[in-house]
């Protein structure tokens, strides 16, 4: 018998195929159809969707996307996402083949699956590239492949990482990327982490018992909450902070990327730079742990909109602190995922963070 062939498979969010106009609203439809992104019924989600999020935003998002696009790499999501492929690939050899998708357009879910059951797979280990749990992103990336595998003669051994919010190595790069900006130098930090609507802070428990119950997420993860994302953004922030030795008043926690006029887990980014403006604080660091490789939510949302925002509000300056792109110490903790078979919550005794 030949040596066990080990699939890997690496998902992120998605982005569009070009920054033009058709290929975003391509993109948008897809994405926001998913009933777990848009959690209400599907005729009015399809009504919402396609009569008018995406007639109105798609021109828009367009400008931004092109704003981002470089012209040899395209979007820097997929371009980040490709590199860790590639250098995850060449770190765990050929016993193993590594291969990429995105939840949303290409490369497709169902084109890397039809690849690692061509090359004969003994398994399948599936990182869904999204540090905290939320239903709307590893929960939709699970659902997507058991729908696509579902009719499989024969299944590999497929297992999942569904979260990594407190990887110590992931801790220590988001850390060690801020110190090339001196970050002794700067008055406030904010850890902006992409939104969700409040009424998906349900299940936090995985049994339908418990929802977020935020004042308490705040503070601890606990066997209640242990699936809840506020509760795991909140523990990423603790962890990047006590790496950084920030005290709990020179950080605030924020929530961006809002969508809609329901109610979106707060503070929201925009309302905190007011606030932090009116503290007459005048230069930021920005941390975005919610995304391991830069996007439109980072480079433009962040490095760019909430940047010129908070300059017209009388501060100085926001520095972005990069993601973890293709950082050696990031691939080798990929590389860890993929031999874990527990996550770091799960191997501790207690849930402390
Ligand atoms: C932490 C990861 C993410 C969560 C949680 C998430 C939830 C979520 N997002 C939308 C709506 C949009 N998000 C958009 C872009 C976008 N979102 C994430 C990640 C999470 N989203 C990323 C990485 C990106 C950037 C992709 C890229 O190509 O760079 C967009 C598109 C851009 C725009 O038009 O503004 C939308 C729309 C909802 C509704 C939601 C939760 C329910
Ligand atoms: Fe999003
Ligand atoms: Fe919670």
């Amino acid at each position: 018998m030949s040596k066990p062939k080990k699939g890997i498979l690496l998902v992120n969010l998605g982005t569009p195929d070009s920054p033009s106009v058709p290929d975003v609203k391509r993109y948008l439809t897809e994405f926001l159809m998913d009933g777990r992104v848009i959690d209400i019924p599907a005729w009015r989600r399809s009504w919402l969707v396609k009569g008018i999020i995406v007639p109105f935003r798609a021109p828009n998002s367009a400008k931004l996307y092109k704003e981002i696009w470089d012209d040899d790499t395209g979007s820097p999501l997929l371009y980040y996402s490709m590199r860790q492929q590639q250098l995850l690939q060449e770190r765990l050899g050929d016993e193993y083949y590594v291969e990429l998708a995105m939840r949303y357009q290409n490369p497709s879910i169902a084109s890397a699956l039809e690849r690692l059951k061509q090359m004969k797979v003994d398994s399948i280990r599936i990182i869904p590239l999204f540090p905290q749990y939320a239903s709307a992103t590893t929960g939709s990336v699970i659902e997507k492949i058991t729908d696509e595998i579902r009719n499989w003669a024969t299944f590999p051994a497929i297992s999942i990482v569904n979260q990594f919010f407190d990887h110590e190595g992931m801790i220590d790069v988001f850390a060690e990327n801020a110190q090339r900006y001196r970050p002794e130098t700067y008055d406030h930090y904010l850890f902006s982490y992409h939104g969700l609507p409040v009424r998906q802070l349900l299940h936090v428990d995985g049994t339908g018992t418990h929802r977020c119950d935020e004042a308490k997420c705040r503070e601890q993860i606990t066997e209640d909450n242990k699936f809840c994302y506020v509760a795991q953004c909140y523990a990423t922030t603790r962890l990047i902070a006590k790496r950084l030795n920030l005290n709990a008043e020179a950080y605030t926690v924020c929530f961006q990327s809002r969508l809609g006029k329901t109610p979106w887990i707060q503070p929201y980014t925009s309302d905190v730079l007011k606030d932090v403006a009116a503290r007459g604080k005048k230069r930021l660091l920005v941390f975005c742990p919610a995304f391991v490789s830069d996007c439109l939510e980072t480079v433009y949302e962040v490095g760019t909109e909430y940047a010129t925002e908070f300059k017209e509000l009388g501060g100085e300056m926001v520095q972005l602190v990069e993601s973890l792109n293709d950082h050696p110490k990031w691939i080798a903790v990929l590389e860890k995922l993929v031999y874990s078979d527990l996550p770091e919550w799960l191997q501790k005794e207690k849930m402390t963070v």
